[in-house]
């Protein structure tokens, strides 16, 4: 059985997808089995014949040369909203147990599994006269501790920290944050400092546009898996 980390972010389209895929690409780089699960993806990519695509997943297994099977992508939906909506547009609503038996057997595969979250912490994936599920109630069913992926630049003191003390709240561990967008200068560099002041946790890299590797050593990065 294989260890897992969370990587969550302030919000959606922060590059959660892009950093986690120079994250498994370290791993992969430095000899160690890797593998990449999603619970629900919404806004997928159509292919020519109606194939509703994991592009998430995609670019993790093309950036860190997984192959397909060291990827698992639980619910992929079309509408580019809310799990929850897309769920419910669709009419096919998350079943929870199917998710985790999907993450049970993708880290019973791998020595290091990456679940990337959808949106930020707090994003509906179910919400119907059944069942009210957010994302942070599933980090917590799959026993998981998070690394949060924040912007570098201006607004990521406040999105950070919230998202720091939401983690808290509700007792899912934060190993740390990673820059996003890093540009350097007076200011990113006191977004760190504060960051790391406010929430008590660590910045643990920087990221710049374009990066094509992960600026973390491999084994410091192994060390966050639980
Ligand atoms: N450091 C970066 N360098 C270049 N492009 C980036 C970087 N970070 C993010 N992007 C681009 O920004 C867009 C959003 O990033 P990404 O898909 O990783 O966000 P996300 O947080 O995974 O979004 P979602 O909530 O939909 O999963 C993508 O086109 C991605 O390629
Ligand atoms: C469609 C998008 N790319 C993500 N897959 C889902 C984002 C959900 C955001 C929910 C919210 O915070 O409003
Ligand atoms: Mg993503």
């Amino acid at each position: 059985m294989g260890k897992a980390l969370f990587i969550t972010g302030t919000g959606t389209d922060i590059g959660k997808t892009y950093v986690t895929g120079l994250i498994v690409k370290k791993l992969v780089d430095a000899g160690l089995r890797a593998g990449y699960y999603k619970a629900a993806l919404s806004g997928a990519e159509v292919a020519a014949d109606g194939t509703l695509l994991p592009g998430d997943a995609l670019h993790v297994a093309r950036v860190a040369h997984l192959a397909a099977e060291d990827t698992t992508v639980s619910y992929v939906y079309r509408d580019a909203v809310s799990p929850h909506l897309a769920a419910q547009i669709e009419d096919r609503p998350m079943d929870f147990d199917k998710v985790e038996r999907d993450f049970r057997a993708a880290k019973e595969r791998t020595e290091y599994l990456t679940v990337e979250g959808s949106g930020g912490i707090i994003c509906p994936l179910r919400w119907d006269n059944e069942e009210h599920v957010i994302l942070d109630d599933l980090a917590l069913r799959l026993g998981l501790s998070a690394l949060v992926v924040a912007d570098a630049g201006l607004g990521t003191i406040n999105a950070a920290v919230l998202t720091a003390e939401h983690l808290k709240m509700r007792g899912i561990p934060l190993r740390g944050f990673i820059f996003n967008n890093w540009q350097g200068g007076a200011m990113q560099e006191d977004n760190v400092r504060m960051v790391e002041i406010l929430t008590g946790a660590r910045v643990l890299a920087c990221v710049e546009h374009g990066a094509a590797k992960l600026p973390m050593a491999a084994d410091a990065l192994a060390a966050l898996y639980q």
